[in-house]
């Protein structure tokens, strides 16, 4: 320690100054009066300027900045020196209060504040490398070299994943700089990121997605809007590929789905037909094509594959317990028609005949002549037909005009009056629309997948619907002598419903009284008949190429 003889600051080993002179007792009264305070003050002032005056003198002139004061601790006892520094403090302190107090910026000089290590948002040099490396680190998984480059040179700065600067770009980097994020996650990470990867990258995302605008490097985005993000992309991945199924396996107007195609490819290689040539027609629920081999032609029903087309059929199926699932009934259709054909071919009836049924397509027999189909009722041009031939083409539909010899049998051709007694069917749909005529004026009758068994309990009320559309049809085109609905209901049905009343009224009585009245004559549950009927048929045709029987 440096002499110090003359300081007058030496203390004794009591702690007192040498020489300090005791101070006197003093009253509580002289305590809290004014002068006695002043006084104190005044003392304190003196005192004060005493110190400073002696530090001056021996450290020189305390307006010296910090950097520049000669630390001459010659002479000072520890205590000395920092008791130097704390009034130095204080004084700095001081003014700085002063300054704050005149404006409204608070002044903190960051010299009497411990220097933080943290990093602030302030970019750097480094900053890209930073971000890179982080980001590597964190989704590829880097060895030891790669994490050393995490660090930028320097002093010790730690970062975690979690800070949010790096974080922050980090998620910008996964969502705008894909080409990079992917090929680093390519090796490691699990496949469903990557798809969603993809996705982002893809045109097909960019061209909904306002996001993907580039690599915006030093972006960042903060975990919430990531996640946000990262949520829509993937949603909309699944609405995506949601729709691109449907758009695919839908039957559209024009167009064949690719099962279909698949179908049609290997009935063509098992020799059912030898090339599908176009399309005949396209149904409300359906798209007809035209097929032949060698020796004759077929039509393919495709039935639609979208629900929207079939939720007016609800009618025909809601008492029929196959049908509970709507998207089962889809495929349903397509056998229920081959069941339907199938009855109706049985008995020679004026169909198409069926040939082979899969999924929500039928082969059956083509009615047309030269690949060009029979026109349905609805398009004959009647004006080029005499009233005969009006009258026998009526007759075909309903009455007995016509005997024909089919297999050595007479056949005659009463379409209303054969479905309902010898197939237990009633059409449910039958109209101009329904009924094609073939070449020599035979008509043919179509489209029998909602036709109804008659054990069904409306199916009074839907043959009186057929009888109405067929009469006032015929009725349009001017054929002559034509019954009244009750008069051909009667033909049908054999019950004995009364002229000059309401046809349907009564109908909707008799459904009413007789509920338990089964007008078929097999009294088995219809849904179990159809399907015996189908598996004994589909059992006598087994190891045999359907098309081959039909030809
Ligand atoms: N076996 C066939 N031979 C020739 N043409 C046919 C045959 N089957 C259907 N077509 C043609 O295809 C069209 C549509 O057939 P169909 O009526 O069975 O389908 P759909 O989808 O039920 O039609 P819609 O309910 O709109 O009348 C018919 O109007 C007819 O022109």
């Amino acid at each position: 320690m440096a002499n110090c003889d003359n300081n007058p600051w030496k203390k004794n080993a009591w702690g007192k100054k040498e020489g300090e002179v005791e101070e006197p007792i003093v009253s509580f009264v002289d305590v809290m009066s004014e002068e006695f305070i002043e006084d104190m003050s005044l003392q304190e002032k003196l005192e004060d300027e005493r110190y400073i005056k002696h530090i001056e003198q021996v450290y020189g002139d305390s307006s010296t900045s910090e950097e520049q004061l000669p630390i001459n601790t010659e002479g000072m006892t520890d205590e000395e020196v920092a008791l130097a520094l704390q009034r130095q403090f204080d004084r700095e302190y001081d003014v700085a209060l002063a300054v704050a107090t005149s404006s409204s910026v608070h002044i903190a000089p960051d010299r009497y504040h411990p220097k933080t290590l943290q990093e602030t948002d302030s970019e750097d040099e480094d900053d890209d490398a930073l971000r890179q490396a982080a980001t590597n680190m964190l989704y590829a998984k880097l060895d030891a070299d790669d994490a050393a480059r995490l660090r930028p040179e320097g002093p010790s700065t730690s970062r975690t994943k979690h800070d949010t600067g790096v974080s922050g770009r980090r998620n910008a980097d996964k969502t705008f700089n894909v080409s990079f994020y992917t090929k680093r996650r390519d090796r490691t990470l699990n496949t469903k990121i990557l798809k969603l990867q993809r996705y982002i990258s893809s045109s097909s995302f960019q061209d909904r997605n306002p996001l993907p605008t580039g690599d915006m490097v030093n972006d960042k985005l903060n975990n919430k809007v990531y996640n946000r993000l990262m949520a829509f992309g993937k949603s909309e991945t699944k609405r995506q590929m949601r729709h691109k199924d449907k758009e695919e396996k839908a039957t559209m107007e024009t167009s064949v789905d690719s099962d279909t195609r698949l179908l049609l490819l290997k009935w063509i290689n098992q020799g059912v037909f030898d090339s599908v040539n176009g399309i005949i027609a396209t149904g409300k629920e359906s798209a007809v094509l035209h097929a032949q081999n060698s020796v004759t032609s077929f039509a393919i029903k495709v039935y639609k594959t979208t629900l929207s087309e079939f939720k007016n059929r609800s009618e025909y199926v809601k008492d029929d317990f196959r049908f509970k699932n709507p998207r089962a009934v889809l495929k349903i259709w397509a056998e229920r028609e081959h069941m339907n054909l199938s009855r109706m071919a049985k008995k020679h009836l004026p169909c198409p005949q069926p040939i082979e049924v899969r999924k929500n397509i039928l082969v059956m027999s083509f009615i047309g002549d030269s690949g060009l189909a029979a026109p349905r009722l609805k398009n004959v041009d009647w004006d080029f037909f005499i009233d005969e031939e009006v009258k026998e083409v009526y007759d075909q539909v309903q009455a007995a005009s016509e005997l024909i010899i089919v297999n050595k049998k007479l056949i005659n051709f009463q379409i209303m009056i054969r479905m309902y007694k010898e197939c237990d069917l009633v059409h449910a749909d039958l109209s101009e629309f329904n009924l094609l005529l073939a070449p020599g004026n035979k008509v043919h009758v179509i489209d029998v997948s909602q036709a109804m068994d008659l054990s069904h309990p409306r199916c009074l009320q839907f043959l009186t619907r057929d009888i109405h559309n067929i009469l006032s049809f015929f009725n349009k085109i001017g054929s002559p002598n034509l019954p009244t609905d009750v008069t051909l209901f009667n033909m049908i049905t054999d019950l004995e419903m009364v002229e000059n009343e309401d046809l349907l009224v009564q109908v909707e009585q008799f459904s009413e009284e007789n509920r338990s009245v089964d007008l078929r004559h097999d009294k088995s549950r219809p849904a179990d008949m159809e399907l015996k009927k189908y598996n004994e048929e589909k059992k006598a045709n087994r190891g045999v190429s359907p098309a081959r029987e039909y030809n």
